[in-house]
């Protein structure tokens, strides 16, 4: 079972995380996962401290020479702004006189609506907002995109690759005939400012960015995540908990944020018809079976279709606006406007990243379910070996209806 968990504050010394699971022999080295770390801190709207801030990536356990394991995989990002917040986030007692009169500690009692602020200091019981902030924030998205960068490498191994873009930005959206990207794209994709594959709806996204700076506000939109060369089977119809596509959501939603999931066609396939909502099955010039499309973004009762895989995830605006939400200062009881320093007019395109990288981890999880392996090598020969022993179609019709014998490879399809 994969399995994995972050640790670390906003502006902690560093944020950790550990996936467990991760089978030997994926290539992976410190450089590759600090070159995902940038493409997170890439997309026109971020904030200033995207900018001077740096993510130092150091792999703590479970490679050797750039060779995974097997054992639990432990990668630190360290925060270089550590020093400016040592005495505010110390994990040990600091001396009160120390903090006296320390802008950045100042009590945050203004909390903004749409953040964890309120509802994190009454759950929790503090008095400010800082401690729920500081977890809160969408900074330990890093350690994901880490964690990501192995699963990431691992289905790379089994040609499984994953790519995400934008594909709204506010009111702005690419047109539903646009061509959707494939990992080779990737590159093409980061060079864009908002992660966008259409050059004429990206230069629209950036005046909407631009725009709604100018007024002091935030914007939202979605991100697809693409992910091509997957077997079919992955996840199952026969438990709730089992279905790929509930698993996608959840891993999304679990996304600062994100606040809709949809799978392919998702929103726009409720409101078609039978007849045009589905992908038909045909039989491709080499007797194996292939839809038509791929509304259904590749999965269906809960497994994936094989082949390619389309999931979105929708991102709500900013919570921290510059013009700034009416609130009520909890310490004093008065209405107020909410606490504001600086923030992302637009995050979107990061979430993206952040969103393959929960994708790859789901994705990789399911892999492993399926095929089982301690070794790369064992999982390859596993899949190759399920791949090459699916029924094949018409040739023994006669089976078809029969239970078969759960024991044996069934002989029709
Ligand atoms: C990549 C990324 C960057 C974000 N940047 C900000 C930000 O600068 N300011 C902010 O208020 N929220 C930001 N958020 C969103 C908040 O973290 C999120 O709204 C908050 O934790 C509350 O959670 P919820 O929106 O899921 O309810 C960001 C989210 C992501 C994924
Ligand atoms: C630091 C990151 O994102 C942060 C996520 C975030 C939030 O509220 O989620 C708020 C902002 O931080 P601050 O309020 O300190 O300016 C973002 O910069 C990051 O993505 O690495």
């Amino acid at each position: 079972m994969l399995r994995w968990l972050t640790s670390g504050e906003s502006h902690g010394k560093s944020l950790v995380g550990i996936l467990e699971g991760l089978p030997a022999g994926v290539r992976l080295t410190s450089q590759m996962v600090q070159d995902t770390l940038a493409r997170r801190r890439l997309g026109y709207g971020r904030g200033a401290r995207m900018k001077f801030e740096q993510d130092q990536v150091t792999m703590l356990a479970g490679v050797r020479h750039g060779i995974t394991q097997g054992g639990p995989l432990t990668i630190e990002v360290g925060n270089t702004e550590w020093p400016k917040w040592e005495k505010v986030m110390n994990p040990d007692p600091v001396d009160p006189a120390e903090l006296e009169g320390l802008a950045r500690n100042a009590p945050l009692t203004r909390p903004r609506p749409g953040h964890a602020d309120y509802t994190g200091m009454q759950k929790y019981g503090f008095s400010e907002a800082r401690p729920v902030l500081e977890r809160a924030s969408a900074r330990e998205t890093a350690t994901r995109v880490a964690l990501g960068t192995a699963a990431q490498a691992f289905l790379a191994e089994l040609g499984i690759r994953t790519v995400s873009h934008t594909t709204v930005i506010g009111p702005v959206e690419v047109p539903e005939d646009a061509s959707v990207p494939h990992a080779d794209d990737v590159d093409a994709l980061d060079a864009d400012p908002l992660r966008c594959f259409d050059a004429a709806t990206s230069e629209r996204m950036v005046a909407e960015v631009d725009d709604a700076h100018k007024a002091g506000e935030t914007l939202g939109g979605v991100v697809e995540v693409v992910v091509d060369g997957l077997p079919p089977g992955l996840g199952s119809y026969v438990h709730w908990d089992r279905r790929l596509d509930a698993r996608l959501a959840g891993a999304l939603m679990g996304i600062q944020a994100i606040k809709a999931v949809e799978v392919g066609d998702g929103f726009r396939t409720t409101r078609r018809r039978g007849t045009q909502a589905h992908d038909e099955i045909e039989r491709g010039e080499d007797g194996t079976l292939r839809r038509d499309g791929n509304k259904a973004g590749g999965v269906e009762g809960g497994m994936s279709v094989g082949g390619m895989l389309r999931v979105s995830a929708g991102m709500k605006p900013i919570a921290t606006v510059p013009r700034a939400l009416r609130t009520v200062d909890t310490a004093s009881g008065e209405e107020t406007t909410a606490h504001h320093q600086r923030s992302d007019v637009c995050a979107v395109p990061a979430a993206g990243v952040v969103a393959e990288a929960m994708v790859a981890l789901v994705i990789a999880q399911a892999v492993l379910e399926k095929f089982g392996g301690d070794s790369v090598a064992e999982v390859r020969r596993n899949m190759e070996s399920y791949l090459a022993n699916l029924p094949v179609v018409g040739e023994n019709p006669e089976a078809a209806g029969s239970a078969g014998d759960p024991l044996q490879a069934p002989a029709g399809f």
